[in-house]
C-alpha cells in the first residue's frame, strides 16, 4: 500500500478494549496503520461474499488511553484551529464501540475525560501563551435526534422544553458556509466557563434521553468552538474566524440484530438513514463529478457540509468493537472509514476583513499620502496645487473647457493634478456619449424617412399608375396629376392575383395567338367581351355608374393590375410579367426538366438530412449512455480499491459481477457509438455533396431562366439595363431562386440609399429617369404604329406610346393575344 497522501481526510481506528479480541479474524499490522480482516466462510451455506480485507489508515489505536488519543489525533487540530483553520474531529462506529467515551469520556472522571474537555483545556492554555493575539471563544452544542435539531445550550427544565426546542432551529448557508439559525453561541472566556457549557449540554442531553431513550446515545452531537483571533500588535484589518467541530455520531446498528421495536426501531431507522446519507455524501466528495446537493438530504449531512474535507482540517476516529459477534459492523465501519480516507482536504485559513478597521486604515493612509504630496510640492515650489475633491462648480467649468476645446475656441485645458486629469477625461467621455446618442437619434430619424420613402417607392413601382385619376373616377388607376409618370397607390381590389396573371401571361405568348390576332384564348375573349362594356373594368369618367366587381370583372381588373405590369387600355404595349410569375411559367415549360432534377435532388437531400438528424440523435444517446456507464464503473472500481484489492492465484484482480457487467456494457456501447458515428460522418459528406448538386441546379435554373426571360420579354437592343439588373443581382449572395428581379433591385437600391442618406433624393430621381429611358427604348422597338407625338398615360399607370384614338375607347384597348402585344420593361 502506498503511504497516505497528506491532502486527504485523516482517519484513525480506535478499538474498544475487550477480553474477547477476535485475533483469528482481526489482525493489526506492525506499522500500526494496517488492519486485516479474515472471515471464515460458513461451511453449510454457499457464500460468494468477500471474506478477506486489508485496510490502511493514518493510525491504529488498540488499548490506549485517552491522553494518547488526544495527543496523537486531536491536539494538532486544536492548534490549527487557533491559527485560523476550521477543524472537525468526528467519531464514527457501531453502537457501544466507544465513540462517546472517545469524544466526551467520563465527565465525572478527570483521568478518563475525552477529546472535548482535553481540547478545551489545551485551547485555553495555548491562548494564554499567545500574548500577541486576542481571542474570543464562543461555544454551541447541537444535537440531532430523529433528523430534528436541538440546541443543548438552551435552558431546558423539562422534557417538554426539549421537545419544543427540536422545532426551533433551521440550517442556512452563506457563501458555502453553513450556519444554524437559532442556535445559541455562548461566550466562554475561560476553560471553566467552557466546561460548564459542556456539562450543561450533557445535562440537557440527559433530559432528552430520559424522555426519548433510556439506553445509549441515540443522537448525533456536535460540540462547536468558534474562535475569533485578532492581532493585538498590528492594526491589520484582517482577522480569522475558525470553527472547531467535535462530533459524536450516533452508533449504527443492525435492526435485526438488536430486535429493535417501537421508539427504538424508529430511532435506529433515523440513525441508519442519516449515516447512510453521510456515507453517500462522503462518497460523492471523492467523486469530482458528483453533485454536492445531496448534503442536504439530512440535517446531519447538511450541518456538516462545510466541515468534512475541502477547506476544513478533518480527522475521523472510527471506533470498532473487535469481538467476533461484531465482525459485520467492524467491516462496515472500516469500509466507511476507508472511503472517508479518500476525501480530499486542503485546509485554508479563514481570513476575514474587518470593514471598520479597513476604513480606518484607508483614512490613515490617505492622510499620510496627502501630507507626503504637500511636502513634495513644497520642496518643488509648486504652490496652489490642491488635492481636495473637485467641486460641482469646478466640474462644470472643466466640461465647459472641454466643449470649447472640441469647438476649437480653446487651445489648451490646464490641469494641475490627477483629479483634474480624470475630470477632463470624464468630461470628454460624457460629451462623446452625448454626441453618440444625438447622432443615433438623427440616424434613426433619417432611416425612418428613408424607409417611408422607400416604401412609397416600392409601392409605386408595384402599382405603376394605379392611382385614382384626377377626374375622380372611383378606383381608376393612373397618374395623380395626369402629366407625369403616374406613380400612385392602388386600392386593394385592384391588385393582381398570381394565378390569373400567370394564365393571362401564358395566353399572351400562345404562338398561334401571336400569329393570328383574331384567334383568342377563351380567357382573352371573356375579357374583351367585358371590355366592350367597360374597358379597364372602370368607368372612364366620374359621371358613370361605379364599377361593380364580379368574378369576370375581377379577373379582368387583375390582368390590368400594374403590379405585374400587364398591358392597359390600348392595343399595343404590354408590360412583362414579374419575374416570380415568369419563373413559375418557366419551370413548367422550358425549365421543366431542370426543375424536376432540382426538386428530386432537394427531396433526396431532405431525406438524407432527416437520416442525419436521427443518426446524430443516436450518437448522442450512445455517448450519454457511455458516460453514465463509465461513471458507474469508475465508482465501482473506487469502491473495490478502497476495500483493498483481491487477487486470484494468477495475480489477477478479482472483480465482482456487477463491475464486470458494467465493463462489458461499456464496450458494447462503444461499439454502437463507433458504428453510428462512422455512418454519421459518411452521411455528412453525402449531404454536402447533395447540397452542392442542389446549388448547381439552382444556378442553372436561374441562368436559363434569365436567358429565357430576356428572349421572351426584352428586345435584343434594350437588354442593357436588364442585364445590369440581372448581373448585379447574381452577385448578391442572398440570391434566391424565387426572388423577383425587381425585388432584388429594390433591395439593392435600398442598401445604397441607407449607406448614404444624403444621396437619397438624387438616387431616387436617377432611378426614375433610368426607368423612363428603358421604357422609351423598349417602346421605340414596338411593332405598333408609332407616333412619338402621342403619349398616353394609361389608367393602369403604364405609359405607352403609339396611336391612340380617343374615339376608340369603346374598343378594347388591349389585345393580349394580338401581334401588337409588346412586352414592356419597367
Ligand atoms: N477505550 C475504552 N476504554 C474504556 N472503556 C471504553 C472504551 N471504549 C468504550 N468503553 C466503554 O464502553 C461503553 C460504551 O461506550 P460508549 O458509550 O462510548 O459507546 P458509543 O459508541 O458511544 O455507543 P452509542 O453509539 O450507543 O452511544 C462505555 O461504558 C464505555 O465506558
Amino acid at each position: 500500500m502506498p503511504p497516505r497522501t497528506s491532502n486527504k481526510v485523516k482517519v484513525y481506528i480506535r478499538s474498544r478494549p475487550t477480553n474477547n479480541f477476535a485475533s483469528d479474524m482481526i489482525g493489526i499490522g506492525r506499522d500500526n496503520r494496517t488492519i486485516t480482516i479474515h472471515r471464515t466462510p460458513s461451511a453449510s451455506v454457499v457464500d460468494n461474499k468477500i471474506n478477506d480485507w486489508a485496510f490502511h489508515f493514518d493510525g491504529l489505536f488498540n488499548n490506549v488511553g485517552q491522553e494518547v488519543i488526544f495527543d496523537s489525533i486531536a491536539k494538532d487540530v486544536v492548534d490549527r484551529s487557533l491559527d485560523g483553520y476550521n477543524g472537525t474531529i468526528l467519531c464514527y462506529g457501531q453502537t457501544g464501540a466507544g465513540k462517546t467515551h472517545t469524544m466526551t469520556g467520563f465527565t465525572e472522571s478527570y483521568q478518563n475525560r475525552g477529546i472535548i474537555p482535553r481540547s478545551l483545556q489545551h485551547l485555553y492554555q495555548e491562548i494564554n501563551t499567545r500574548q500577541d493575539y486576542s481571542y474570543s471563544v464562543r461555544i454551541s452544542y447541537l444535537e440531532i435526534y430523529n433528523d430534528q435539531m436541538c440546541d443543548l445550550l438552551r435552558t431546558l427544565n423539562s422534557q417538554s422544553d426539549y421537545q419544543q426546542h427540536l422545532q426551533q432551529l433551521s440550517i442556512g448557508e452563506d457563501s458555502g458556509l453553513v450556519y444554524i439559525k437559532g442556535l445559541s453561541y455562548r461566550i466562554a472566556n475561560t476553560e471553566e466557563e467552557a466546561l460548564n457549557l459542556l456539562f450543561e449540554g450533557e445535562t440537557n442531553r440527559a433530559i432528552g434521553q430520559h424522555v426519548l431513550n433510556k439506553q445509549s446515545s441515540r443522537s448525533h452531537c456536535i460540540f462547536t468552538v468558534l474562535i475569533e483571533c485578532r492581532s493585538i500588535l498590528s492594526s491589520d484589518e484582517k482577522y480569522t474566524i475558525s470553527k472547531l467541530n467535535l462530533v459524536d455520531l450516533a452508533g449504527s446498528e443492525r435492526l435485526a440484530k438488536t430486535n429493535s421495536e417501537g421508539v427504538t426501531k424508529r430511532e435506529a431507522t433515523f440513525i441508519n438513514k442519516s449515516l447512510s446519507f453521510l456515507e453517500q455524501a462522503v462518497l460523492n466528495l471523492t467523486d469530482k463529478k458528483a453533485n454536492s446537493h445531496n448534503f442536504r438530504s439530512s440535517k446531519l449531512t447538511h450541518t456538516l457540509k462545510d466541515s468534512i474535507g475541502g477547506r476544513c482540517n478533518t480527522v475521523m476516529i472510527a471506533n470498532i468493537w473487535p469481538e467476533m459477534q461484531h465482525l459485520e459492523e467492524t467491516v462496515s465501519t472500516l469500509r466507511f472509514a476507508s472511503r472517508m480516507a479518500c476525501v480530499p482536504a486542503e485546509p485554508t485559513v479563514n481570513e476575514v476583513i474587518d470593514p471598520v478597521k479597513a476604513l480606518e486604515n484607508y483614512k490613515r493612509e490617505n492622510k499620510q499620502l496627502r501630507d507626503e504630496l504637500a511636502l513634495h510640492d513644497a520642496l518643488l515650489n509648486r504652490n496652489g496645487t490642491s488635492y481636495e475633491p473637485i467641486s460641482e462648480q469646478q466640474l462644470y467649468e472643466i466640461e465647459n473647457q472641454c466643449h470649447r476645446f472640441i469647438d476649437g475656441t480653446l487651445d489648451e485645458i490646464e490641469v494641475k493634478n490627477l483629479r483634474q486629469v480624470q475630470a477632463v477625461f470624464n468630461a470628454f467621455r460624457h460629451i462623446c456619449r452625448a454626441s453618440e446618442k444625438d447622432a443615433e437619434k438623427k440616424l434613426h430619424d433619417r432611416r425612418a424617412i428613408a424607409d417611408k420613402y422607400e416604401y412609397e417607392q416600392q409601392d409605386n413601382q408595384k402599382m405603376f399608375g394605379t392611382n385614382p385619376g384626377p377626374n375622380g373616377a372611383g378606383g381608376t388607376a393612373g397618374d395623380l396629376d395626369g402629366q407625369s409618370f403616374g406613380l400612385g397607390a392602388a386600392s386593394k381590389d385592384q391588385r393582381t392575383n398570381k394565378e390569373a396573371l400567370l394564365k393571362m401571361t401564358r395566353n399572351k405568348r400562345q404562338p398561334a395567338a401571336a400569329a393570328a390576332p383574331t384567334t383568342k384564348a377563351p380567357g382573352v375573349q371573356q375579357i374583351n367581351a367585358k371590355d366592350k362594356a367597360s374597358p379597364n373594368g372602370f368607368k372612364p369618367t366620374g359621371n358613370g355608374p361605379q364599377r361593380t366587381m364580379n368574378t369576370d370583372d375581377e379577373q379582368y381588373s387583375r390582368v390590368k393590375e400594374p403590379s405585374e405590369m400587364v398591358d392597359t387600355k390600348d392595343q399595343g404595349l404590354h408590360a412583362p410579367p414579374g419575374r416570380t410569375v415568369a419563373f413559375e411559367e418557366f419551370k413548367q415549360t422550358r425549365g421543366a426538366n431542370l426543375n424536376k432534377i432540382y426538386i428530386e435532388n432537394k427531396d433526396i437531400m431532405t431525406v438524407k438530412k432527416k437520416q442525419f438528424a436521427e443518426l446524430a440523435r443516436r450518437v448522442n444517446q450512445a455517448k450519454a449512455e457511455i458516460d453514465k456507464t463509465r461513471i458507474a464503473a469508475e465508482r465501482k472500481k473506487n469502491e473495490r480499491l478502497t476495500m483493498g484489492e483481491f487477487l486470484n492465484e494468477n495475480g489477477e484482480t478479482i472483480i465482482d459481477e456487477e463491475e464486470y457487467e458494467l465493463i462489458a456494457k461499456l464496450q458494447e456501447l462503444k461499439g454502437i457509438y463507433r458504428t453510428d458515428y462512422d455512418q454519421w460522418k459518411n452521411l455528412k459528406s453525402e449531404i454536402t455533396y447533395c447540397q452542392n448538386l442542389v446549388n448547381q441546379c439552382q444556378n442553372r435554373l436561374l441562368q436559363e431562366f434569365d436567358v429565357w426571360y430576356r428572349e421572351c420579354y426584352v428586345n435584343g437592343n434594350n437588354t442593357g439595363a436588364m442585364d445590369s439588373l440581372l448581373t448585379s443581382n447574381k452577385n448578391n449572395n442572398d440570391y434566391q431562386v424565387y426572388d423577383d428581379a425587381a425585388e432584388r433591385f429594390e433591395r439593392m437600391q435600398k442598401e445604397l440609399l441607407l449607406s448614404d442618406l444624403d444621396s437619397m433624393p438624387f438616387r431616387q430621381a436617377q432611378m426614375r429617369t433610368n426607368r423612363r429611358h428603358i421604357f422609351d427604348a423598349a417602346a421605340a422597338q414596338g411593332p405598333w404604329k408609332q407616333s412619338p407625338s402621342t403619349t398616353v398615360i394609361h389608367n393602369s399607370g403604364s405609359y405607352h406610346r403609339g396611336t391612340y384614338d380617343e374615339d376608340q375607347q369603346s374598343t378594347p384597348p388591349i389585345s393580349l393575344s394580338g401581334s401588337r402585344q409588346k412586352p414592356m420593361v419597367r
